[in-house]
């Protein structure tokens, strides 16, 4: 087992190994009664195990199924949950658990954000999404007709447990989802997960990657992870360095509010990356090579390199960015791998790289 901190507010950790739910229940802190786990039906086996680990603590466990995926981050779960929180007298010393993939621990890290103005939260990602990104640095939110994460607040969880074990019974494509996140840590930070998934092709395969190349995933897993809990540890209101966790999120999450969210956020992500390294390109900061680097990785791994509507909606939504600076849309862009910052891009220099890509 590994254990990487995070230095921001208290400072936390995080544990990663093939199964940590130990360790995670061991920090639910000695004065607490209750514990709401907020789980969703996909990781039930989990939350059994939870449970049981949580009763010998002599803790009393609630547990709240919210819809799945993206549905579940909305202003009436929420409710429902404060609502729950209420009834079952949760006071200061209680804690939340978010187990589940990143929707489910952006909701309960809001939930806990914001009852009596911040309890406890101990967040346990389940897919490769929440692991790598979601479930580290304290961001917690949910959407709002406006847009995506629109609604949220900054609030570190107590720890964070990865067990590489759950990801077995994750889908093949949201699996592959995972990877695009992955792979933006490679892109802002780290060559070493670049270079190790293009020397391991079958990572792409979730069965592979949790038999065969589990030491592989886990080394990916903790790269990614160091790479999020340093910019974390810096920047935790993101007031600027954090803003390079956001490559490719200005496009990605137009693509997500303008599908319905029926494009996965790691997809979503892909998409904006490689436009990231087009429109850099077009800017003068990349080369051609850069941008074919882009594609071929996240193709590598099964993932959308491209997006086919239009792009006028996209270009209205990326104005509720929060990079945004006024009217002026800021975009996380590579001067080179590991060479991030972000930079104002004019609307016309979008619509410019969009139509060219599509010539
Ligand atoms: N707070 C942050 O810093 C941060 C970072 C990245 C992404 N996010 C957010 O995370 C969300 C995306 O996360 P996601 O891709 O995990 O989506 P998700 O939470 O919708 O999970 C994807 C699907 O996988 C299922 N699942 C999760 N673990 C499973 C398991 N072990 N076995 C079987 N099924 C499992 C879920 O039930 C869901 O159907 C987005 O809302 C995104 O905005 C937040
Ligand atoms: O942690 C961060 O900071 C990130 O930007 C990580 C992103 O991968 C993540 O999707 C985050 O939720 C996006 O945040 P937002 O502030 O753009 O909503
Ligand atoms: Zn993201």
């Amino acid at each position: 087992m590994q254990i990487i901190t995070v230095h921001a507010d208290d400072g936390y950790p995080v544990f990663v190994g093939d199964d940590v739910l130990t360790q995670v229940v061991d920090y639910i802190p000695s004065n607490a009664s209750q514990v709401l786990l907020v789980a969703p039906r996909a990781v039930e086996t989990i939350a059994e195990k939870l449970q049981t680990a949580a009763a010998a603590r002599g803790v009393r466990l609630t547990q709240f199924i919210p819809e799945d995926g993206e549905a579940q981050k909305t202003l009436s779960t929420a409710e429902s949950l404060w609502n729950l929180l209420g009834e079952k007298r949760f006071g200061r010393q209680d804690v939340i658990i978010g187990l589940g993939g990143g929707a489910t621990t952006d909701l309960a890290g809001f939930v806990a954000a914001t009852w009596m103005r911040g309890i406890g939260v101990l967040q346990v990602p389940t897919s490769l999404l929440a692991m790598v990104d979601a479930a580290v640095g304290g961001k917690t939110g949910i959407n709002s007709p406006a847009g995506k994460n629109l609604i949220g607040a900054f609030h570190s969880p107590i720890a964070v447990g990865i067990s590489i074990s759950a990801l077995t019974t994750l889908s093949a494509a949201e699996y592959r989802a995972g990877l695009g996140e992955v792979i933006k840590c490679g892109f802002i930070a780290d060559r070493k997960i670049l270079n190790l998934i293009v020397e391991n092709p079958l990572i792409k395969d979730v069965e592979w990657a949790t038999e065969v190349g589990k030491d592989i995933l886990t080394e990916l897993i903790s790269r990614a992870v160091e790479v999020k809990a340093t910019v974390v540890s810096q920047d935790l209101k993101e007031t600027g360095l954090r803003e390079i966790l956001n490559y490719g999120h200005t496009l990605a999450h137009a693509i997500e509010k303008y599908s319905n969210y029926t494009v996965r956020h790691g997809e979503a992500v892909a998409i904006g990356s490689v436009f990231a390294a087009e429109l850099a390109q077009d800017l003068g900061y990349l080369s051609e090579n850069d941008v074919d680097q882009h594609r071929k990785i996240f193709s590598s791994v099964g993932l959308p390199t491209s997006w086919d509507g239009p792009i006028e909606p996209l270009l209205d939504a990326m104005y509720s960015d929060k990079k945004t600076h006024g009217s002026q849309l800021r975009f996380v862009l590579l001067e080179g791998v590991e060479k991030p910052s972000s930079i104002e891009v004019s609307p016309d220099a979008i619509l410019r790289t969009w139509a060219g890509r599509h010539a």
